[in-house]
């Protein structure tokens, strides 16, 4: 479906991406994975023409992207969740939603379809609600929601999770727990937002049919929902496999900071 190949981009003058490699087959969940820095976000900026590459090739079902415009990429059929949830904060949640329509009016699609709402219900309580007023973790769902309201065949997202703080909320929630438990009284656990995300990711996949690229520093979700990984370093794709086949000292050479 995607079969990128000897792709070279620079910032100014710095060789950022060096002869990458990578293919995503038709219906699999591939995980890019790397430590900071090695040009994760830039390849996937570059497979959605947000940044110039200098050379190589980019296909989508044989289509060369590499030099193609930007908005190409939504009217083929590939979504894409940015790092940092780019929702609109001013507009409302079915506002947001909508600004996915533009694009996907070309492919008939004219109103919101119902199985973003079956994966996020939650975006059907706060439709009237400003985006900027949902959560960390709502809102990213409504960045995705909104990648899916074009019907992609391929979804990219950029690290989905990334400053959605579980941490704070269980830690938070453990110290209360501890309190409650101390005097006798029981607390439901809360459930942290990454853990939805995950799993509306799993769904998008497994049972939407979407083939899924994403970039993912979590190793347990990365191992639970991805069937393939492709490993960069210094801008170079290191290691590619079945992702069964990720062995621990792969684990620690490229992704142990
Ligand atoms: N706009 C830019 N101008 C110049 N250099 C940049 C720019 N954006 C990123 N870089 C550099 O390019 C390299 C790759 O960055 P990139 O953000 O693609 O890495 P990453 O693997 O996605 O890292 P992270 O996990 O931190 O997002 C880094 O050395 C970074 O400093």
């Amino acid at each position: 479906m995607l079969n990128i190949s000897a792709l070279q981009q620079y910032y100014g003058a710095s060789h950022t991406l060096w002869d990458l490699e990578l293919n995503v087959p038709a219906g699999a969940c591939v995980c890019l994975m790397g430590r900071n820095g090695v040009g994760k976000t830039t390849l996937l900026k570059a497979i959605m023409g947000l940044l110039p590459v200098a050379d190589g090739s980019i296909q989508f079902d044989g289509v060369e992207l590499a030099k193609a415009k930007a908005e190409s990429r939504a009217e083929m059929g590939i979504g894409y969740v940015p790092q940092g949830r780019e929702i609109f904060p001013l507009l409302t949640v079915e506002e947001n939603l909508k600004t996915g329509l533009r694009a996907a009016n070309k492919h008939g699609i004219k109103k919101v379809p119902d199985s973003i709402f079956e994966i996020f219900p939650v975006l059907k309580q706060m439709l009237k609600r400003r985006g900027g007023d949902l959560s960390g973790g709502q809102q990213q769902q409504l960045a995705i929601g909104r990648a899916l309201v074009l019907n992609p065949r391929l979804l990219i997202l950029d690290e989905p999770t990334e400053g959605i703080q579980p941490n704070i909320v269980s830690e938070i929630g453990d110290v209360i727990i501890r309190l409650n438990k101390s005097r006798g009284v029981a607390t439901p656990t809360p459930k942290p937002e990454t853990g939805e995300i995950h799993q509306a990711i799993d769904r998008i996949h497994k049972e939407l049919g979407v083939t899924v690229l994403l970039v993912e520093q979590k190793l347990p979700f990365a191992r639970k929902v991805a069937n393939q990984f492709c490993i960069m370093d210094r801008g170079r794709h290191v290691a590619v496999g079945a992702m069964n086949e990720l062995a621990d000292d792969m684990v620690k050479r490229y992704l142990t900071v």
